[in-house]
This record gives C-alpha cells, structure tokens and sequence, in this order.
C-alpha cells in the first residue's frame, strides 16, 4: 500500500518514570490519491497519528511505511499542516506562500508560477502583500494549505486545517479544497473533530477511540461529489458515526 502503519504504539514521557500510552497497536493502510481524515475526541492520538505518518514523532512499537520504505524521519514529499497555521508573520502572503520554494532546486520562473497558481486558486489574489496579522483565519488558512500545495508533496497531512473557521468560511474551503485536489495526484489525510466535514470530504473515515488511542472502525464513504448536507445518505451516516463516538468515547 501507499501508506502502512503496523502495530504503531506511541508513549510519551509525562515526568520522571511516568509515561501517557497516546496510541496502541495501531494498524491502517492508506491508498495512494484517497481522501482520508482521522475522526476522534480530543486527546484520542490523532494528531500523534498524523505526525507518526509525517515523520515527525518515532513510534516505540511497529513500524510506519510510505511507499514500502520506512519511514525514519520528515521529507518534502510529505506535507505536514499544523494546527496554527504557523505562518511567518514578517512575510507577506506571498512570501509565505513561496517559502518552502527557496531550497527547491528548480528554475526562479517555474517558482513564481507555482507560487501565482495556488495563489489563484486558494482565492488569494489581492491578498498577496498583506501580512498575517492583516489576514482573516480563512485567509490565514488558505495561506498555510497553499504554502503546502506549492511543494507538490505527493502526500499532504493536516491537523484540524478548519477548526478556527466559521461555518461558512469552513464549507466554502472544504469545496474549494476538493476542487484543487481533482486536479492534483495527492494523498490527502487530514484529523478533524466535525463528522459532517468527515463525509462530505472522505473516501473513507478512521473513527479513533481514546486512552489509549486506537481505531474504533474505518468507514468507507462512497456518496458521489458533490455531496449534500441534507440527504438522507448523509444524515444517516452521520447519526450512525455520532452514536458511535459517543457511546464509546463517553
Ligand atoms: N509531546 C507530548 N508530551 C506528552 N504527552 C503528549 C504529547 N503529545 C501528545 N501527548 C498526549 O498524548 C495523547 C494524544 O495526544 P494527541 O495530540 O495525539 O491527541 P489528539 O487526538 O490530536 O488531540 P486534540 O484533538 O485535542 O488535538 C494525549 O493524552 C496527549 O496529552
């Protein structure tokens, strides 16, 4: 497979011979070019699950694999978005956005055109040389994900990317999200806290369970895009998921 986890289980050092289990005997396989998010109550490993993939954290147990190799640290071909956007504040939209180009080993015009397509298409034109602190969370966030697009990582991993949006805002990002990724070949895993924004983006749903996180079940969404909030399909699946996070989180 794509991406393959075996038996991942994650500890972290809480203080002297103290340590919290985050995540136990983890298995999952993702394909290459699926819409996946991770779904769970806060605390239930997603975020360790994302930076696990992402080579950020080192599992203690199993082991994780991308494209059948290892995985033993981070790399450019796998994108990883943090909750905060953490964007530079003293560069512009557009620097920011074009950041992670300065080491990419690929001709100055062939950068600047990157950085003018997901300029466009993340709908930040005119927005360009306005700073962070000028920016809407909206604005902030399709600055960050663009940032993450520009390097054309074959894999992208986000944590809670909408969290700090209003609806609104959320549902036009999630379109405008899978519109781009029509026209990228990407694996795309991102953890959210919302079932709705779950089905309407997934082909399938990891369900986490807390303490220590595992997965509770996986949920293959096969609706057909676009799909709407008010179907029948969606609200029953929605109910179904919502009355199995609660029942086993609580
Ligand atoms: N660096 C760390 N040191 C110690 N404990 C940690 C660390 N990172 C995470 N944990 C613990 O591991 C568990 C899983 O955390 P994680 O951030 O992966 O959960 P999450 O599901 O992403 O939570 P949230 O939805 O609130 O972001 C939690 O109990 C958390 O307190």
């Amino acid at each position: 497979m794509y991406i393959d986890l075996v038996r991942i289980g994650k500890n972290y050092c809480v203080g002297k011979h103290k340590s919290r289990n985050a995540i136990s005997n983890l298995s999952l396989s993702i394909s290459e070019n699926e819409i996946v998010t991770v779904l769970g109550q806060s605390g239930c490993g997603k975020s360790t699950l994302l930076k696990i993939i992402a080579g950020i954290e080192k599992p203690d147990a199993g082991q994780a694999y991308f494209r059948g190799q290892p995985i033993t640290g981070i790399a450019m071909e796998r994108g990883y978005i943090y909750q905060d956007y953490s964007l530079f504040p003293w560069l512009t939209v557009r620097q920011n956005i074009g950041f992670g180009l300065r080491n990419k080993n690929i001709p100055k015009h062939q950068k600047k055109v990157l950085i003018e397509e997901y300029l466009e298409k993340f709908g930040l034109k005119g927005a360009e040389q306005l700073y962070p602190r000028q920016l809407s969370g909206g604005m902030k966030q399709r600055t960050a994900i663009a940032r993450s697009f520009c390097l054309k990582p074959d894999l992208l991993l986000l944590d809670e990317p909408f969290s700090a949006l209003d609806m609104m805002n959320r549902h036009k990002l999630q379109d405008e999200l899978l519109e781009i990724l029509k026209g990228e070949k990407i694996t795309y895993v991102m953890v959210t806290h919302d079932i709705e924004e779950a089905i309407y983006l997934s082909d399938r749903i990891i369900v986490m369970t807390p303490s220590p996180g595992a997965i509770q079940a996986i949920i293959p969404v096969s609706m057909p895009r676009p799909r709407t909030r008010t179907s029948s399909e969606f609200l029953t699946m929605r109910e179904e998921i919502a009355d199995m996070f609660y029942s086993k989180s609580i």
